[in-house]
C-alpha cells in the first residue's frame, strides 16, 4: 500500500535564536509548520513568542541556527496591535487597502470569508474587539497566504467571541489549507485543533499535542464546557532560575520566572 504523503513543509526553524544588545532573546527553537497545520506558541511575557514569530515572518533574521522557507512562501500576518491614528476617520474598506491595492471584488470576498461583509463601510474605531480581529484576518487573507501568523488573536475578546474566532481560524485552515502559527496569551488553554504546542521561556521548554478539554475536570470546573478549546499539559524536564535561566546553564537570558 502507498504511504500517505506527509504534509508539504512550509517553514522550518532549526536551532534558531536571536541575540540583541548582548542578550539572548530566544534560542534553540526547532519548529516546522506544514500546510494545514496549526502550531501554537505559549509562554510567559517576554519568553520569546513574538521574537520567534518575527523569525518566521522574516522581520528578524536569526543570529543562530537557520530558518528555511518554501520557495515563494507568502505569509499573512495579524498583529497584536495595529498602530493607526485613531483620531482620523477610517473605514474597514480603507483599512483593507492601506498596505496594498486590491480590487473591490477581492475586498468583498475577504470580508465575506470572515463573516464581516456588513462591516465594509463601518468605521474601524467603532468595531468591537472581535469584529476588529475579523477585519484584521480578512486583511491578512486577502493575499491568499500559505502561512498565517496570528499574534494573540483572541486577546481582549470575550469567551463567546473567542470561540467564534477559533471557529473562523479552523474554517480558514480547512478551506485554504494555510499553515497557521498562533501566539496564545493563555498559558494553558489553546485551540483544540492545535497540532503542536511549543512552550517557550527563552528556549523551547516543552512541546506536544494539547490534551482534550473535555477530559479536564479542572478546566470544566473553571469555565464549564466550551467548544474548540483544549488544555495543554506542561511536562518540563528542567527548572528555571528567577531570571528565567535554566538551572545548570551558565549563560545570560532575557526571560522571566517560569514555574515548572
Ligand atoms: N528589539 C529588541 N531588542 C532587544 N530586546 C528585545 C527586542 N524585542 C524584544 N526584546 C526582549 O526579548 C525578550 C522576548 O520578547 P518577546 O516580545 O519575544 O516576548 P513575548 O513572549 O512575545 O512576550 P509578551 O507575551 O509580553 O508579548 C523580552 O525580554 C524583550 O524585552
Amino acid at each position: 500500500m502507498l504511504e500517505k504523503p506527509s504534509k508539504e513543509t512550509l517553514i522550518t526553524l532549526s536551532g534558531a535564536g536571536v541575540r540583541s544588545g548582548g542578550r539572548t532573546l530566544v534560542e534553540g527553537v526547532d519548529l516546522t509548520i506544514g500546510r494545514g497545520e496549526i502550531v501554537t506558541l505559549i509562554g510567559p511575557n517576554g519568553s520569546g513568542k513574538s521574537t520567534t514569530a518575527k523569525m518566521v515572518t522574516g522581520v528578524l533574521k536569526p543570529s543562530m541556527g537557520t530558518v528555511w522557507r518554501k520557495a515563494g512562501l507568502t505569509i499573512g500576518y495579524v498583529p497584536q496591535k495595529l498602530s493607526i491614528d485613531w483620531t482620523l476617520p477610517l473605514t474597514v474598506e480603507r483599512l483593507m487597502t492601506l498596505t496594498g491595492r486590491h480590487e473591490d471584488r477581492e475586498i468583498g470576498m475577504a470580508l465575506e470569508a470572515v463573516g464581516a461583509t456588513r462591516l465594509r463601510r463601518a468605521a474601524v474605531q467603532e468595531l468591537s474587539g472581535g469584529e476588529f480581529q475579523r477585519v484584521l484576518f480578512a486583511r491578512a487573507m486577502i493575499r491568499k497566504p500559505d502561512l498565517l501568523v496570528l499574534d494573540e488573536p483572541v486577546q481582549g475578546v470575550d469567551f463567546s467571541g473567542e470561540e467564534a474566532l477559533y471557529a473562523l481560524i479552523r474554517q480558514i485552515r480547512d478551506t485554504t489549507q494555510a499553515g497557521i502559527l498562533m501566539i496564545s496569551h493563555d498559558l494553558h488553554v489553546v485551540m483544540a485543533e492545535t497540532d503542536t504546542v511549543l512552550c517557550l521561556n527563552g528556549h523551547v521548554c516543552c512541546r506536544g499535542t494539547p490534551g482534550m478539554v473535555k477530559q479536564s475536570p479542572e478546566y470544566l470546573r473553571l469555565f464549564g464546557a466550551r467548544n474548540g478549546l483544549a488544555i495543554y499539559e506542561h511536562h518540563h524536564d528542567h527548572e528555571h532560575h528567577a531570571d528565567g535561566c535554566v538551572v545548570g546553564d551558565e549563560h545570560e537570558h532575557a526571560g522571566h520566572t517560569h514555574a515548572h
